[in-house]
């Protein structure tokens, strides 16, 4: 579970995120949702540690994140998976030594083993035996894929995607949104997706937190985000047709329902 606290963030004066709290439980796939620009990727970079909140603070299960001594920061970072909007692969790498890298890294495994682990995770995404594939082998939903292997690969308790469904189609997008959901669930990690995508909120929205003008206006399931009465929310989401057409549905069907 990830806690943050009265998160505040200006740049050059100009306020950014604006005293934001909430609770991102394990196990779930929690989602910042907002329009472009409402302070999204700079919260999720507060709560990773990649920019310094001005006020607030951020705990991970517990213990305290912000401001902590440098070795606390260290093994909370060792915990941390993100999946990054463009999968920011090594082209110069193959998709064996992309996942090893992170392993490589924390330095706590024996060859053999980190191999073991590589197989592992491919296998899990559904690439298994693509270990000696470059990426420029790889289709957009290919290196999601192993960006998920090599973001999951050092079993990671907490796991950050900035928009991983950018530049999918939308039958890509819903595959690698479920594969979220399911790695998530599988492992009991706590997952906070960046999005501006209303099929990812009806697909995988278990926690949605909507945020606006640096501000979180709304939290919620997506079964109650179709019945905000939150005037900016209820603007963004029935700005998309689809979801439109899901309350015109759930409309009709408590109708019927109330008819009976
Ligand atoms: N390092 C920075 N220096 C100055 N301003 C920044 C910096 N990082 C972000 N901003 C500004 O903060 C605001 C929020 O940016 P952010 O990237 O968090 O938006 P977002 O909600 O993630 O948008 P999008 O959906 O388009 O990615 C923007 O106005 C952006 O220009």
């Amino acid at each position: 579970m990830i806690e943050i606290h009265n998160i505040h963030k200006s740049f050059n004066g100009v306020k950014v995120l604006d005293g934001i709290s909430g609770v991102f439980e394990t196990g779930k796939t929690n989602l910042l949702l907002g329009a472009s620009g409402t302070g999204k990727s700079v919260l999720l970079k507060c709560i990773v540690g990649l920019v310094k909140p001005d006020i607030g603070s951020v705990t991970f299960d517990g213990t305290y994140f912000t401001n902590n001594k440098l070795g606390i920061k260290q093994e909370i970072r060792r915990k941390i998976g993100m999946l990054f909007q463009s999968s920011a692969l090594f082209d110069s790498m193959t998709v064996e030594k992309n996942i090893e890298f992170p392993l490589k890294m924390l330095g706590d495994m024996e060859k053999d083993e980190r191999i073991d682990r590589v197989n592992t995770v491919l296998k899990r995404v559904g690439l298994e035996g693509a270990n000696k594939k470059m990426p420029s082998e790889l289709s957009g939903g290919m290196k999601k894929r192993v960006g998920i292997a090599r973001a999951i690969a050092p079993h990671c308790t907490y796991l950050f995607c900035d928009e991983p469904n950018s530049g999918l189609d939308p039958l890509t997008a819903l595959k690698i949104d479920e594969l979220i959901k399911e790695i998530t669930e599988e492992y009991g990690i706590t997952t906070i997706i960046v999005t501006h995508d209303m099929n990812s909120v009806i697909e995988i929205g278990d926690k949605i937190f909507f945020l606006y003008k640096g501000k979180k206006l709304w939290e919620g399931t997506r079964d109650a985000i179709l019945d905000t009465d939150v005037k900016e929310l209820n603007e963004f989401i029935f700005s998309n047709r689809l979801m439109r057409d899901a309350k015109k549905i759930e409309d009709e069907e408590e109708e019927t329902e109330s008819n009976r």
